[in-house]
């Protein structure tokens, strides 16, 4: 087939109809009535073999019709499609003599005419009509299948030739009569796809008092600095609080409620989520643990399987890197909800795929207030903390391998965002939970920088109600770590500070002492208002204060107020004052260093065991 013959067939049918048409338009809408009839024939509809040019100008004409019939039904325009087959100059030679006269346009005609009557109001339809017999020709389409899971799965060719026989099945075929109606049904697949749940990945995990303690340790096999000892807690032996994360047989065995994430994470690493966004795949080296949310529904199992059912659910464009939101609930033997995680891992460099930059699936993280911290607590991590702390799963090479973690852009290997998480939900815990374990219900973190191995992490916390919102700080480089973070407790529960681990004797007896006699007596507790405890360090050359309000139950650390072997002088009668550390209270009253005034009730009690112990 030449051009020429292309062009020729197409200026007939297509630009004849659409200039004829042209032409008339004005003066029907003018005149309020109009009717088009296009002429298109079954070369067009179904093909003819030789008829290329013919076919496509005849099968033109019907899209023509159908805007045409679109655009001019406001003005009682009808437009409509004649296919005839007919008996004509053209077929004379072409068909059987008995059938050409079966196939006379005499026949046909009537139909042209009905269709161009006034009272006729069929539009945009197409009729074949032939040997005195018509019908109506339509598009149909089948129910279709849907060739990906979520929005955010890509479409592969083999899961086309997968779908194959769905999208071609016919039998429940529904008629199509605009593109409205087209798109409409696509977008209503598209919702769909939105909220289909993703095809949720299943992961069984299986746990006993060993797998929980090795995580206790990896989470809290801390160096702890002696003079900060206080309150903080690791699940260390050190501490006699934190036997019970240690211990199976301990009458209070308990499992820290952090490591209820690594059935979550288990499962986030089983299901593949390298190809949640379009055109791209993410690789190991690109993600790294962004945000993460845990919260209890149920009794959870110290021991046992928990099922955990993942889904991603939704995936965000930050440009620079991509938000990978994953749900993930995790079900009891007996099928019972018990626990819910979401994870949010950012894919660094995975942005700018055209997706949404804010979500609505995300559980959100919480500002801190706007105040000095209530308490703020300090606990070292060991250089080995990544290494013990892969140990309960997460084997990512990010945590362990020095040309991995450069590969990511790190110096060296970082620490796990979940370790960091542990170090301060356990602080959290120990300061408002009295370590217990099962005040726990919720908690949301931001992981905003990493944490090298080794550094100090320092937690500063704020009570309102029963959420105690808090951010972690890096020491050495006072970056903050972890932001917008918060704590759920069914109660809060303030004990007083635990027993110190330095190896001064004399002092954790004058500090039991007041727990003592805080508890026997916390009427007069509450009266007296609070326990101001300073903990000087000689050779630090400096003083820490926590000040514990027994009225407002809050506790809080103050800024160092005096330096060691200078005169500590209280002077408000509403405060106990207790030195420890190398120069102790008993040293500080003899070197005349220390002086305690006022009418300090607990004082007065405190000094026969100060002159047992100092012998004053
Ligand atoms: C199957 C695999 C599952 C894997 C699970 C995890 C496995 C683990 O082994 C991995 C780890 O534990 S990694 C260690 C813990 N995590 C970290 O150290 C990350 C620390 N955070 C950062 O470095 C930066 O915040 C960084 C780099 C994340 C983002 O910093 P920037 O690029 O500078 O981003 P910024 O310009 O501040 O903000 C851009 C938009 O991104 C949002 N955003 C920032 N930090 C986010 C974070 N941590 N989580 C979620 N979203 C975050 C911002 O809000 C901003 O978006 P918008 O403008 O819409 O608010």
């Amino acid at each position: 087939m030449t051009d020429q013959d292309w062009d020729l067939i197409h200026q007939v049918h297509v630009k004849g109809s659409f200039k004829t048409s042209q032409a008339a338009f004005p003066i029907f809408k003018k005149q309020g009535y109009g009717r088009i009839i296009m002429t298109s024939s079954v070369a067009g509809l179904y093909g003819n073999f030789g008829q290329a040019n013919y076919s496509a100008a005849k099968m033109g004409l019907v899209g023509l019709s159908h805007t045409v019939a679109k655009e001019g039904a406001k003005y009682n325009i009808h437009c409509n499609v004649i296919v005839p087959t007919a008996g004509s100059r053209l077929t004379e030679d072409i068909l059987p003599p008995d059938l050409f006269a079966e196939l006379r346009p005499e026949l046909i005609a009537p139909v042209v005419a009905f269709l161009c009557h006034e009272s006729c109001q069929e539009n945009g339809s197409i009729i074949e009509s032939a040997a005195g017999w018509a019908g109506k020709c339509a598009i149909f389409r089948s129910n279709g299948a849907l060739l990906r899971s979520t929005v955010v799965d890509d479409v592969t060719v083999e899961k086309v030739r997968d779908k194959w026989d769905q999208i071609c099945d016919l039998s429940n075929a529904k008629r199509m009569t605009s593109a409205q109606e087209s798109t409409g049904a696509l977008m209503e697949a598209l919702e769909g796809l939105k909220n289909k749940v993703e095809e949720e990945t299943v992961d069984t995990y299986e746990f006993g008092s060993k797998d929980a303690m090795l995580y206790a340790l990896g989470d809290g096999n801390i160096f702890r600095a002696i003079f900060l000892c206080f309150f903080t807690v690791g699940a260390s032996v050190a501490n006699p609080q934190e036997l019970q994360y240690l211990y199976e047989y301990h009458e209070n065995y308990n499992i820290l409620p952090t490591f209820y994430i690594i059935p979550a994470m288990q499962a986030v690493f089983a299901s593949s989520i390298e190809n949640v966004i379009p055109g791209k795949t993410i690789s190991l080296e690109q993600v790294l643990h962004g945000e993460h949310y845990i919260e209890f529904l149920g009794e959870i199992p110290l021991e046992g399987k928990l099922t955990t059912k993942t889904k991603v659910v939704e995936v965000l464009d930050k440009g620079t890197g991509a938000v990978v939101v994953i749900d993930a609930e995790s079900y009891d033997e007996n099928g019972q909800l018990v626990l819910r995680n979401q994870c949010v891992t950012f894919a660094v460099k995975a942005g700018n795929f055209g997706g949404p930059r804010t979500g609505t699936k995300t559980i959100s993280c919480q500002p801190k207030p706007n105040r000095n911290p209530d308490v703020s607590l300090t606990q070292k991590t060991s250089i080995d903390q990544a290494a013990l702390y892969r140990l309960s799963g997460d084997r990512n090479p990010l945590h362990i391998d020095p040309s991995f973690a450069a590969v990511s852009g790190y110096d060296r290997p970082i620490l796990h965002g979940l370790c960091t998480l542990g170090f301060s939900v356990r602080i959290v815990l120990s300061a408002f939970a009295g370590h217990n374990a099962s005040l726990f219900t919720a908690c949301k973190a931001r992981f905003v920088k990493p944490v090298l191995p080794g550094q100090t992490l320092r937690v500063d916390m704020w009570r309102e109600d029963n959420r105690i919102h808090f951010e972690t700080i890096a020491v050495e480089t006072n970056t903050v770590v972890i932001a917008g973070a918060y704590v759920d407790l069914k109660s809060v529960s303030i004990t007083m500070p635990s027993k110190p681990s330095s190896q001064s004797l004399k002092s954790d007896a004058i500090f039991e002492f007041i727990i003592e006699e805080v508890k026997k007596n916390p009427q007069k507790a509450k009266s007296i208002g609070g326990v101001f405890l300073y903990k000087i360090t000689k050779d630090k050359k400096e003083a820490k204060c926590w000040t514990m309000d027994l009225n407002k139950g809050e506790v809080y650390e103050g800024e160092p107020t005096s330096k060691a072997n200078t005169t500590l002088t209280v002077a408000d009668e509403d405060f106990i004052l207790l030195a420890e550390g190398k120069l102790n209270p008993q040293q500080a009253f003899m070197k005349g260093k220390l002086k305690i005034t006022g009418n300090i009730m607990l004082a007065q009690k405190l000094q026969p065991l100060l002159k047992a112990n100092a012998k004053l």
